[in-house]
This record gives structure tokens, sequence and C-alpha cells, in this order.
């Protein structure tokens, strides 16, 4: 076998299976539609499944469309928002699939937020209830779930914290008087409550310092061990390389290469010229950041839009590279031996 072929059949062996997959996503595309007339193209053609045990790290640049979606995942998108394409969400007792994209808000708020699908919000002040402190929002939300007694809702509200690092002095707190840091663990504590078997986690530690960071994922991913799929929207690459099993590269709203998280951290490196050039810019790489800036997801190029920043591009990359065997590119990086 070439290395090529070598490589695709490790990729093959690691990605999750479909058979498996809590969560299937084909050809998501959203874009809102702005004041006359101009769109904004935030996710385009995204392709990928979550199985269950599974750790997928989403990763890429401020503004290229992470949290938009994710958003559509839970049908959280404000009204200017087009979506299209399908995500299928397995049912527990694996009989039937609701698909995501297509269900109405009905089935979105009494089935699938907080019960089937969980989110560590990235605003984490603005999804917590102002008026109730943090224990009462745990408790409530174990007494919606399971209806379990008082003592046990109470045990439970306090391993959850525990298990977000939230100290158990805090629990009586509001949400105002939280720090940035502790509001992020109380919804991560919220997120982990309910139990859902897909979480989707935004930037959960966004504001903790590394030991907190490390705790966090940790936790995270012990939610993923015991069979939950697992969505980390992160830009700490450290994070991801700690608990991700693959790793999906974003660029200008569109995955640009999904990788075993071995191959993409480990010596062979990942093969789309965007993805190195993220490993490259990290202060114990190369600390060489990318050069340019993004696109404006308004007016994306009708090619590859990482052309005008890429070392390898040519003439063919004007034509849009196809997202095939987990990548779109013209120019894919050899592994480095
Ligand atoms: N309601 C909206 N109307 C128009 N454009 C929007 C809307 N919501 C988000 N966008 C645009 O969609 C794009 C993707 O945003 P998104 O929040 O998903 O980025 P992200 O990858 O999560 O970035 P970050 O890492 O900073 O969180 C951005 O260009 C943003 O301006
Ligand atoms: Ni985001």
């Amino acid at each position: 076998m070439t290395a090529e072929n070598v490589l695709r059949a490790l990729d093959a062996v690691s990605a999750g299976r479909a058979e498996d997959a809590v969560l299937s996503v084909r050809d998501l595309s959203v874009r809102f539609r702005l004041r006359g007339g101009r769109t904004v193209e935030a996710v385009s053609d995204a392709d990928f499944d979550l199985g269950a045990g599974e750790c997928l790290a989403l990763v890429g640049e401020s503004g290229c469309g992470k949290s938009v979606l994710a958003s559509a995942l839970l049908g959280l998108l404000p009204g200017n928002a087009e979506t299209s394409g399908t995500a299928l969400l397995a049912d527990p007792d694996g009989a039937a699939q609701t698909d995501l994209i297509a269900a109405d808000e009905k089935t979105l708020a009494r089935t699938v937020r907080g019960r089937r699908v969980g989110l560590v919000p990235q605003s984490p002040a603005a999804h917590l209830t102002p008026v109730r402190t943090v224990r009462s929002q745990l408790e409530e939300t174990v007494r919606a779930l399971t209806g379990t007694s008082r003592r046990a809702r109470r045990k439970a509200a306090e391993d959850a914290a525990e298990r977000a690092a939230f100290p158990a002095g805090h629990l009586d707190r509001y949400p105002h008087e939280l720090s940035g840091g502790l509001a992020q663990r109380a919804a991560t504590a919220l997120a982990l409550i309910g139990d859902a078997r897909l979480l989707l986690a935004d930037e959960p530690t966004t504001g903790l310092d590394r030991d907190l960071v490390d705790r966090t994922v940790d936790e995270l991913r012990r939610h993923a061990d015991d069979g939950r799929a697992l969505l980390l929207i992160t830009h700490d690459l450290a994070a991801a390389a700690r608990i991700a099993d693959r790793v999906a590269v974003m660029y200008a709203g569109r995955i640009v290469e999904i990788a075993p998280a071995h191959r993409f951290f480990g010596p062979a490196g990942p093969r789309h010229p965007y993805a190195r050039g993220l490993l490259d810019a990290l202060p114990d790489r190369a600390f060489t950041p990318i050069p340019g800036m993004p696109p404006e997801l308004s007016a994306l190029p009708e090619g590859c839009a990482f052309a005008p920043r890429c070392p390898l591009a040519t003439e063919l990359c004007s034509n849009r590279p196809e997202f095939t065997a987990n990548l779109a590119c013209h120019h894919p990086e050899h592994p480095r031996a």
C-alpha cells in the first residue's frame, strides 16, 4: 500500500461508524439574510457523524461558523436564518431518528433540548436564569427530567457541581454573583446533570486557568466514555489534543478536514494547509501565524475560501474543492514522515 492508502485505511478505522452514530449531519447549511438582500453563508454543507463514546473537537478561527452550527442542531437560530440539510439524532432505543433540522419547535423544546441534546453555551451568563440560585436551577433540571425525591435532587445537584469543578459553597449564589469562570462551570454542571446522549460544549473552558481547563475537559471526556457523544467546540487545541478522538477543522463556514486526533496532533499531521497553519501558529510549535484574514462570510469567493492565504494555491483552487474522504483541498499535504 502507498502511504496515502495506509493513511486512509487508518483513518477509516478510527472514524465513527455510521451505524453507531448518535448524530449524523449531512449537507447542513445555514445562511442569514441581512437587510438589503445580502446573505451570510455561516455554515456550508457540513457533513459528519458522531458516535456513542466519541469526542469530536470542532476548531477554527473566530467567526468561522462553529457556534452557528451548534445552534442549528438545537433549533436556536434567529428568525433571519435559513437552514438546509439533515441532522439525524438517534433515539435512545435505536428504533427511530429525529431530524433536528426538520423538527418543530414543540418537539425540540419538549423532547430534545436539555434531554436528548445538552448544551454548554458559549455565553453562559445569558443562559442561566438570573432570578434563581445555581442550586435551584440544577435541582429544577433534575426534577423536570426525572422527578426524583428532594433528597436525591439535592445530591444530584451537588454531584454535578463537583464534576464541573463548581464550588459547593457557591451553590446558593445567583448568576450575577458569579465570576465569568464560575458562570462557565455552573453552565457545565447544568449540561452534565441533564445527562443527554449528545452534548454540545461550546467553548466550555473560556476564562478558566490551565488546571481547571484540564479538569473540565477530563470530566467531559468521562461523560463521553460513559457512552455519550460529545461535540467540543474550542479554540484551545491543547484541550482538543487532550480529549478528542477526531478533529474537525472549519474554515469560512465549511468543514475542510476531519482527522483522527492521533494523526492530527501526531507526527503525520493534518493534510489541509489551513489545519497545518493552525498547528504551526501554536506557541509550542513554529509560532508562525497564518498570514492574512479569513474572508467575509457575506462575500465568499467562488473557489477555495482559503486559497488567498494558502502557500500551495494554484489556479485549480478557483474551483471549490469537494469535501471527499474527510478533506476539501486540491493540494492536500502528504503525511510528514
Ligand atoms: N443572527 C445573525 N445574523 C447575521 N450573521 C450572523 C448571525 N449570527 C451569527 N452570524 C455570523 O455568522 C458567522 C459565524 O458565527 P459563529 O458565532 O458561528 O462563529 P464561531 O466560529 O462560533 O466564532 P467564535 O470562535 O468567535 O465563537 C459570523 O460571521 C457571524 O457574524
Ligand atoms: Ni462561537
